[in-house]
């Protein structure tokens, strides 16, 4: 068996996987149709942030060992395993997945194949899919040329996405073979010495049991913001009631935290497109209760606008709103589908005057919402503001000084979408301080 891998898609998920591959030692070649982004790989320049990844790929680059391309018939020429990691985002016309990047890829890397060749899904993607391509590579295989397809579902966190690639909760992979079981143990092989727990199962539940886990995780914030809903028309208090529960073992404290809610590339579009899955196979019960996820989630949104124009006595019009935080969570510049400034959206749509500040993804926020004014620094977006918006939960922010803040905003009021901030911390310093699910303060 090569030591050398193939891997598709240079994105969050490729460029991640390729260079944690490279650091397990194997000769990674990645095929990605975007050029210039190729170009900038290929200078070691990474296209996004990601804690550690640049250096690695740096490091990488630089030694050969990752090296990128935009030619298929490479990538078929160097190697016999291959990882599928191109996006599968949801439609748009509807809620399923489009898997038309999957399936280009199996169009035009199986024609090129000259030996048998081992074909890794790692893309999330609805069930039945995997079984789908295997069919599709068996008739595109040309003659005497064997291609399996396996599926190896990604579980990794963008933010986290080195220590989760290398150091993973467990592997799970779906084969249909002994021969593809032995390929992904050899290739996670250094992985696996550490402990790592490692399911082997069929492609169908090695689909399901990537969809089933993001569903599981969207259920558990969805729930904590129920349960704050709960606390506010009760005058509970939501952070004590998810730390109470959360001590018992079987619930966890983990993925509890009420507030804005998800967002991002995987969880609600990979919520939507189990649902979508899920009414196709006409199994009612799953589309009915992730329906229910997604309306909370999105209806926490809508909460955050309310409680800002509620805080701007009824009319956002001509106000000037301080925006704290783009990204769909810290640690990342992704602002795909991000709950921060889908709030900073509507308020602008409504006449506020918001200005965004976020330590990485500015650019990005920007690209996606022109209109937005983007500030450089905190004391630049707070100067001036009616309203703060806590609605990114970057350290940074955490670390603010109320005080400080004080002498810049001409009113001093914060909601604390994420529920991240100190609420006696900002009270005592003189802010009226408003949270989902918590007691409001009036500052002195
Ligand atoms: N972003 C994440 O943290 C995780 C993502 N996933 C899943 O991984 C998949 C990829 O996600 P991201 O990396 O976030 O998406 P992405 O959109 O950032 O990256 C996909 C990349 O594939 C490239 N591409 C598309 N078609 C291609 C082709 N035929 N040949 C070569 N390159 C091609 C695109 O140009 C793009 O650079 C999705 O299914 C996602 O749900 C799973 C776990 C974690
Ligand atoms: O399939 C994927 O692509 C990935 O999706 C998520 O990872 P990610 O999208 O990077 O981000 P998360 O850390 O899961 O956060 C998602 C959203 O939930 C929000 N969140 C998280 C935790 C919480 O308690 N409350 C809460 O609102 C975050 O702010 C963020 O907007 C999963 O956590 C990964 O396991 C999975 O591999």
């Amino acid at each position: 068996m090569s030591e050398s891998v193939g891997v598709i898609g240079a994105g969050y998920l490729g460029t991640t996987h390729a260079a944690c591959l490279a650091e397990l030692g194997f000769d990674v070649l990645v095929a990605e149709t975007d050029a210039a982004r190729v170009a900038a790989l290929r200078a070691g320049r990474l296209p996004f942030f990601e804690p550690g990844l640049a250096a690695l790929l740096e490091r990488h680059t630089a030694s050969g060992q990752l090296r990128f391309t935009t030619s298929v018939q490479e990538l078929a020429d160097h190697a016999d395993v291959h990882f599928i990691c191109v996006g599968t985002p949801q439609r748009r016309n509807g809620l399923a997945a489009d898997t038309t990047q999957v399936r280009t890829v199996v169009e035009s890397l199986v024609p090129r194949l000259s030996r048998t060749t081992f074909l890794i899904g790692k893309s999330t993607v609805p069930v039945g899919t995997a079984a789908e391509l295997s069919e599709l590579s068996r008739a595109l295989a040309p003659p005497g040329v064997l291609v399996e397809v396996a599926w190896n579902p990604e579980f990794m966190r963008e933010g986290h996405a080195i220590v989760d690639t290398l150091a993973p909760d467990r592997l799970v992979f779906g084969v249909a073979s002994t021969e593809a079981e032995k390929v992904l143990r050899h290739v996670y092989a250094s992985v696996l010495a550490r402990d790592v727990p490692v399911v082997v199962t069929d492609l169908t539940t090695s689909e399901l049991v990537k969809v089933g886990a993001n569903a599981f995780l969207a259920t558990k914030i969805s729930f904590a913001n129920a349960m704050a809903e709960l606390c506010e028309a009760t005058g509970g208090d939501v952070l004590t009631l998810t730390e109470a529960i959360g001590h018992d073992v079987r619930i966890g404290h983990r993925f509890l935290t009420p507030g804005l809610g998800f967002g991002g590339g995987c969880l609600p579009k990979d919520i939507r497109a189990l649902m979508a899955r899920a009414g196709e196979l006409g199994v009612s019960e799953v589309l009915t209760f992730l329906r229910q996820v997604d309306s909370i989630n999105m209806r926490q949104r809508r909460k955050i606008v309310e409680m800002a124009v509620e805080e701007c006595r009824g009319d956002v019009l001509g106000r000037r709103i301080a925006v704290l935080g783009a990204s769909f969570k810290p640690e990342t510049d992704d602002v795909r589908d991000s709950p921060a400034l889908s709030v900073a959206a509507q308020l602008h749509l409504h006449g506020a005057l918001v200005s965004v500040y976020d330590p990485r993804s500015n650019t990005n926020a920007a690209r996606l919402y022109p209109a937005l004014h983007y500030a450089d620094s905190v004391a630049s977006a707070v100067t001036g503001a009616h309203l703060v918006l806590h609605l990114t939960e970057w350290a940074e922010f955490s670390r603010l000084d109320p005080v400080e803040l004080l002498a810049l905003v001409d009113e001093p009021r914060i909601i604390d979408g994420r529920n991240a901030l100190d609420p006696r911390r900002w009270r005592d310093a003189g802010w009226s301080y408003r949270a989902p699910g918590r007691p409001h303060l009036n500052g002195a």
